[in-house]
């Protein structure tokens, strides 16, 4: 651990974005929690046991910015956004959201914040969307006419008009999940906190969540904490990433950074017309066969002086997998393969968060 804790001290302070002095919308100074659990040992034996879920995280979140927060499973993240809202108090540290002390003024903060957790609904079951949000407009107390802006709005950026009058329990995860991102935003909250708020979803839904969110963020600027297990999400949205595991903020900063540090890779997965030898380009020249067309066969060479840049490090029949710095541009790459290469189709892989963590450790001092 002293290994990793020296790098995470690195990393923050050399690309971290909390920016110094001041008191952020969202403050955290050395926030813990610990969870004492019981496990039985024996028929008559239990033993105690510390979990330290959050163990001293400090960041500090500007009015309007939308930072992805992401780590392995069991790293702390739900256990700080419910401390964000309130739901648990910390075991120690400072904590405050829009100079509120979430645990102690809970129903205050409440008018101010809202959350979706991707994995459970604030909706009831039972009832039609328009029903449950009829309840949130009285349980928020908004107002008539701002209630049926933000409604109106929601639905239709969300596109949930024809959903309204249907139980929440036949509604599809993509469905729902608008229909609560929308529950969340009927009181106008001036925090948005969302837990996996793509987790399940198909590509189409995902784009309808990313692309709403972004125009919330930029026309409203209401500011996000995003955690999500998607890199995509965080390469959409996020400006800032903050990376945690083991309950410790291991990087805060871009998430080009993010990449550089983890040196991680993306891949294009490239389908050609015909099998060719596995493809390499050059960062600094024209890739190999230069010239080709759909007939001919290009070659494996790089140019010179430099090392590949891209290169496949899988080869099925005429599918290639294609790994380069995930701090790149892809759009370079695919445009040179699509010139040199005869190219059926190609997709882009993102590196998973649990790689990119990995290789965090890997270049740990
Ligand atoms: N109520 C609880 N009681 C005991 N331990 C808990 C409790 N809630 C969370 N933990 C533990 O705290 C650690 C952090 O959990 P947390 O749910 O915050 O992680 P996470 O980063 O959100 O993970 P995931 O990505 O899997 O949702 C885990 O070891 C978890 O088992």
């Amino acid at each position: 651990m002293g290994t990793v804790d020296g790098f995470a001290r690195q990393v923050t302070a050399s690309v971290g974005g909390t920016g110094a002095g001041g008191e952020g919308f969202i403050t955290l100074d050395g926030v813990e929690k610990v969870f004492q659990v019981r496990r039985r040992t024996g028929p008559l034996r239990r033993e105690r046991r510390e979990v330290r879920a959050v163990d001293g995280i400090s960041f500090q979140v500007a009015r309007g910015e939308m930072v992805g927060y992401i780590g392995p499973n069991g790293a702390g993240k739900s256990t700080t956004i419910k401390m964000l809202t309130g739901i648990l108090t910390p075991s120690g540290g400072r904590l405050r959201v829009a100079g509120i002390d979430p645990s102690r003024e809970r129903t205050r903060l409440a008018h101010r914040i809202g959350v979706v957790f991707g994995q459970r609904t604030t909706l009831w079951w039972d009832l039609p969307l328009r029903d449950s949000y009829r309840l949130m407009h009285r349980m928020y107390r908004v107002p008539d006419r701002r209630y049926r802006e933000n409604l109106d709005r929601c639905v239709e950026l969300l596109d949930l008009g024809e959903l309204l009058d249907v139980p929440v329990r036949q509604l599809s995860l993509g469905q729902r999940m608008r229909g609560d991102i929308a529950a969340a935003l009927l009181h106008d909250p001036e925090v948005l906190y969302l837990d996996e708020p793509t987790i399940g979803l198909d590509v189409v839904s995902k784009a309808k969540v990313r692309q709403f969110l972004k125009e919330l963020n930029a026309d409203r600027g209401t500011t996000v904490l995003l955690t999500t297990h998607d890199l995509t999400d965080i390469e959409q949205l996020c400006r800032r990433v903050m990376v945690i595991d083991h309950g410790r903020l291991m990087y805060d900063g871009s998430v080009a950074g993010l990449h550089a540090v983890g040196e991680s890779e993306r891949m294009l997965v490239v389908d050609l017309e015909r099998e060719l030898p596995p493809i390499e380009l050059a960062s600094d020249g024209p890739g190999p066969g230069s010239g080709s067309g759909a007939g001919s066969a290009p070659g494996s060479g790089s140019g010179a002086g430099s090392g590949p840049v891209l290169r496949a490090v899988r080869v099925e029949g005429v599918r290639q997998w294609l790994a380069f710095p995930a701090s790149m541009s892809a759009a370079p790459l695919v445009a040179r393969i699509a010139a040199e290469y005869p190219l059926l189709d190609l997709s882009v892989r993102e590196p998973d968060i649990e790689a990119v963590i990995a290789k965090m450790y890997e270049a740990a001092p």
